[in-house]
């Protein structure tokens, strides 16, 4: 490995907005343009209407082309009209004639004529981010795609960059009996992959409990085709208890479609996609629209206008938390992944000096990596502070975290083999970190940073008691690492990123705390795989 870490290696310049960059800080956020090609309905929640509000939602500007009229409410589609595909062909063309398009998502397609029009339109104009919601029946159950249009279906979708079947719609596709769980279905998934050729997003939404999945509703990246890092990327989520998923998939499709425009990478985009529709999901009870399958909150996460009408609907999460209540549930939630990182074998290697000394350079160089990636995060940080004391604070933090990366370059791994280069849990983390970077949010930003600073001072605070109450043993071959730990200057930045974590979640509606508290869970799952990486990666 060279002397110094290449950022690139891990932040390939797609992936990075404009603005993250430190050369240009202040230049905003590129507002990705979107189409979605879809049905209408008139209720609001599915359709192309599901559509827009989600791409202003997750930060893009929509734009919509409507394939068909669906006559529908809460309760299930009444009647749908398929206009000629010609009239199609005119709204693509007077789109692509004018606008530059980011991203394309494509839902209801209702015929084979609409079909053939949007193929045509997609080879001529060649979109860079195509995601294909294979729609054909409604949740309640009302056809919205003509049976005889299924293969000409199955025939687009090698021409999407991301396909986002429901269970019975992954089953239809592959003409096999619907997935009866989570194994089940990420097997159909793969065959889907390789069948498409096609990234393929698993939706755990129609899943029966107890099935491995747990209670909760998992999602997951499946690909054949070398993009992403690992074959099969699970995100995992709660579970809501709600009549009101009408659209979701809609929803999810398009916040797909328009984050991906942003950040360039499909894991990164499920990640911050995943916590905002769990959010839409929770919320969806502060509406009150139709009496059937209602919709989801969209705008769940912008600061609420009229909170006093809105607290009547959701008490508990809306209100807002006593000074040091919402760190306190963190580090409440974040208690058993302390005991597992305890438990792991690295940490009690470390400890009592049986470490293989081939995990301890593998650590150190996925530290250095994952120190570079976290420095750009705290700049972002501080780029977006509310105070100029919280923009000092990560500013300093982005600093000393190249410093710190530097060192262990120039002391601890000048005299240790080449390690490994990037390791799959390090990408994985850092994409994390970054996903939530670019989330819009300045409290899921500094949430998702916290337990580097939490848990890792935590786990190094015992270590060093450990090692001094063992007598500090010289001959320890991890002695000069473990005596680093007790650094009285790195266990108050952590309390400080406590207290601004804590004062931001005071500043935020119900909906952005949890997208908050989930950022930072992740955050926590994540220094657990981290410090048992070594053992699985070596
Ligand atoms: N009850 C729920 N709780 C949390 N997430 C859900 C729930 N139902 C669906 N989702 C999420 O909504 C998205 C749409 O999933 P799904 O309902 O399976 O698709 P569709 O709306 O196309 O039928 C997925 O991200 C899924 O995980
Ligand atoms: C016009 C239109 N398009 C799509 C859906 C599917 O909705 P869901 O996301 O609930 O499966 C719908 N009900 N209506």
């Amino acid at each position: 490995m060279s002397a110094t870490v290449n950022p690139s290696e891990f932040l390939p310049d797609a992936f990075l907005p404009p603005n993250f960059l430190p050369s240009a800080p202040s230049a905003p956020l590129r507002i990705p343009r979107v189409l979605a090609i879809a049905g209408s309905d008139p209720s609001g929640g599915a359709g192309i209407q599901a559509d827009l509000k989600s791409i202003a939602a997750n930060g893009g500007y929509g734009m919509a082309a409507i394939t068909a009229l669906t006559a529908q409410n809460t309760q299930g589609v009444r009647a749908v009209h398929v206009p000629p595909a010609e009239f199609l062909t005119a709204q693509l063309d007077a789109i692509s004639d004018d606008i530059g398009i980011d991203a394309v998502k494509i839902g209801m397609l209702g015929d084979a004529a609409v079909i053939d029009a949007v193929r045509t339109w997609l080879e001529k104009v060649r979109p860079a981010v195509v995601v294909l919601d294979p729609v054909m029946v409604a949740t309640s159950g009302d056809r919205l795609l003509k049976e005889s249009a299924e293969a000409a279906l199955q025939a687009l979708l090698p021409l999407a960059d991301l396909i986002t079947p429901n269970l019975a719609e992954l089953a239809i596709l592959l003409k096999e009996p619907v997935a009866a769980d989570w194994v089940e279905a990420l097997e159909q998934g793969k065959r889907l992959a390789a069948l498409s050729g096609t990234t393929v997003l698993v939706k755990g939404g129609h899943l029966p409990g107890g099935d491995g999945a747990g209670d909760g509703c998992p999602d997951a990246l499946v690909n054949t085709v070398g993009l992403l890092g690992q074959e099969t990327v699970v995100v995992p989520g709660e579970r809501i208890v709600t009549r009101n998923s009408h659209g979701t998939g809609c929803s999810l499709s398009s916040a797909m479609a328009t984050v991906q425009a942003r950040v360039g990478n499909w894991e990164a985009a499920l990640r911050e996609v995943k916590p905002w529709l769990l959010g839409a999901l929770r919320e969806a009870s502060a509406l009150d629209v139709g009496t059937g399958n209602g919709p989801v909150h969209h705008f769940h996460h912008v600061q609420d206008r009229t909170s006093s009408q809105h607290s009547q609907h959701s008490q508990g999460p809306a209100e807002t938390p006593a000074e040091g209540e919402f760190a306190a549930a963190l580090r409440d939630g974040a208690a058993a992944d302390l005991d597992a990182i305890y438990a792991l074998d690295f940490i009690r290697g470390l400890a009592d000096g049986t470490l293989p000394e081939h995990e301890f350079a593998y650590y150190l160089a996925q530290d250095a990596i994952y120190l570079n990636g976290y420095s750009r995060v705290l700049a972002r940080a501080a780029a977006v502070a509310p105070t100029e004391a919280e923009q000092l604070f990560w500013a300093r933090s982005a600093q000393t975290c190249l410093e710190v990366e530097s060192e262990l370059h120039r002391s601890w791994l000048s005299t240790r083999p080449a390690a490994a280069g990037l390791g799959p849990v390090t990408k994985s983390y850092v994409d994390h970190l970054l996903a939530a970077s670019v989330s819009g949010s300045y409290g899921v930003l500094v949430a998702a940073a916290l337990p580097c600073f939490w848990l890792y001072a935590e786990v190094g605070a015992t270590l060093h008691r450990e090692f001094l109450a063992g007598g500090a043993p010289a001959a320890h071959p991890y002695a000069d690492w473990l005596r680093t730990y007790a650094d009285e200057d790195f266990a108050a930045a952590t309390r400080q990123a406590i207290a601004y974590t804590d004062a931001a979640a005071r500043q935020a509606s119900a909906g952005e705390r949890e997208a908050m508290a989930l950022a930072f869970r992740q955050s926590s799952r994540y220094e657990v795989h981290f410090f048992d990486a070594p053992r699985l990666h070596a």
